[in-house]
């Protein structure tokens, strides 16, 4: 890589930083950035790993600078403070970088960026970690806190209320592991279209390609590509819908819903349309899938997905639907595939884990609440509702579920069979839990419900007999 492409990447990879620092999302400002420049594949790859990898860990490079330098991180010039971090962050974890490159490209941006006075504290800073991880023994210059919060939140760069919450939930040694996997590149999982072509066809297809794939066990129609670097777009199959891009872990929400051919199905919280696609191939693309959102934008993404995969089951219904009144007790099914924290799914959104906050979380539980209790009234008697989000947050998951059966005792939970595939999420109340670094697999939280209520009313307490 010559110095001139070398800082040129570096140089967009900066200013990309610079907007997700005024709010920008870290993936629109790198779009953004890399269609403004020219970069050559192998730059624009290494720059968006240095952007992204650069917001994931920006807790862990503060406290290294903190460490390093006389002045803490929060008190640097904001700009010198991201240059830091992409030199930091390329000493740190990018082993195919040599030091030396890394640090004199941070140095030259530090001099073409306002800070050639600096420059020589970037290069003591920078070498300075150099020395430190070749004198430790266990070649981590990192002070870490004893206190586990702060030790593990700052060794892999989460904010100490998730941290706490997980700890809370799942134990120290849990809530570490889970923290780390999602510092992890996420994987690409496919889920194949049975009405376009099967499972082997697609893995054929891929083999021919030089593409490797693996299945899943316990899921029948998912392939997981393996360190696929190109663009999805033009993997074989994509134009002709042969399959979608679909966590496996998501894919289970399809199946828990379990939607028959000739059905009326409504999915309240559809766009881009992820499992609304899924639900009309699984139906046969026979009878109707109702696709609600408030996101108009959105919602144009279900209808896109749904023309490529050659669906024709599928029909819009924009709004909030909280307020939507035109489907009192019409659905056999209905999926409610809340907006959550995404606390579940950190690992494919670099900067998600700063966006969130305990707040956040609490106004979502509300919505949350208010979409549960509207979609139920949509359900036939006798007809099943998926509760599905990708946080591992239990005020967003069983706090939410638990409420509402506790207002509703008309619904129950629904429990799996012993053969089906997904009975090993299931939990001793009835409802599913996915945890990433137990399964591999995005974190998800799904509750099948069903209303026993076949005379009277939703939302009547008469009812003797159903169980929660
Ligand atoms: C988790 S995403 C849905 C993902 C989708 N089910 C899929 O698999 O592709 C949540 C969606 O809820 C929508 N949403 C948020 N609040 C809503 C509301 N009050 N009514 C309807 N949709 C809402 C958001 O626009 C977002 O598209």
């Amino acid at each position: 890589m010559s110095q001139t492409v070398g800082q040129n990447l570096r140089q967009v990879a900066l200013d990309a930083l610079r907007d997700v620092e005024r709010g920008a999302f870290a993936d629109a400002a790198l779009d953004k950035r890399l269609h403004r420049g020219d970069l050559s594949e192998r730059d624009c790859r290494l720059a968006t790993e240095l952007v992204y990898g650069c917001v994931r860990r920006q807790r862990t490079l503060d406290a290294l600078i903190s460490q390093l330098a006389t002045k803490p991180a929060d008190q640097q010039p904001p700009n010198l403070r991201l240059i830091l971090h992409l030199g930091l962050y390329q000493l740190r974890y990018l082993s195919h970088i040599p030091p030396s490159a890394a640090v004199d490209t941070t140095v030259d941006l530090a001099k073409g960026n306002g800070f050639a006075g600096l420059a020589g504290f970037v290069n003591g800073l920078l070498r300075g970690y150099i020395r430190q991880a070749a004198e430790r023994e266990a070649g981590d210059p990192l002070n870490l806190p004893a206190d586990p919060v702060s030790r593990i939140g700052i060794a892999h760069s989460m904010p100490d209320w998730i941290v706490q919450q997980w700890i809370a939930q799942f134990g120290e040694t849990d809530a570490e592991q889970l923290c780390n996997w999602f510092n992890q590149p996420p994987s690409i999982d496919l889920r194949v279209n049975p009405l376009r072509a099967s499972v082997e066809q697609v893995e054929a297809a891929m083999q021919a390609a030089d593409v490797a794939v693996e299945r899943l066990t316990g899921f029948p129609q998912a392939l997981r590509l393996r360190n696929h670097r190109g663009a999805i777009p033009a993997l074989p199959g994509y134009a002709e819908g042969w399959w979608s891009v679909q966590d496996a872990s998501a894919q289970l929400v399809g199946m828990l819903l379990d939607p028959q051919p000739g059905e009326t199905v409504i999915d309240a919280c559809a766009a881009p349309g992820g499992k609304t696609t899924h639900l009309a191939e699984l139906m046969g693309d026979r009878g109707v899938v109702w696709a609600g959102d408030r996101s108009a934008n959105r919602l144009k993404k279900v209808l896109q997905n749904a023309e490529r995969l050659q669906l024709t089951s599928i029909q819009l219904c924009p709004g909030d639907s909280r307020t939507l009144t035109q489907f009192p007790k019409q659905a056999d099914r209905v999926l409610l595939d809340a907006p959550c924290s995404g606390l579940g799914t950190l690992h494919r959104h670099a900067d998600a884990r700063w966006r969130q906050t305990p707040d956040s979380v609490q106004e979502l539980s509300q919505l949350q609440a208010e979409l549960l209790h509207r979609v139920a009234t949509w359900v036939k008697p006798g007809g099943t509702l998926v509760y599905a989000t990708c946080t591992l947050h239990p005020d967003e998951n069983e706090r939410v579920v638990q409420d509402f059966l506790a207002a509703q005792p008309q619904w129950k939970i629904d429990l799996l069979p012993t053969d089906h595939p997904a009975i090993q999420f299931q939990q001793p109340q009835g409802w599913l839990r996915i945890l990433p670094h137990q399964h591999d697999l995005d974190g998800f939280f799904m509750a099948r419900l069903i209303s026993s209520d076949r005379t009277l009313p939703a939302g009547n307490p008469d009812q003797g007999d159903m169980a929660k």
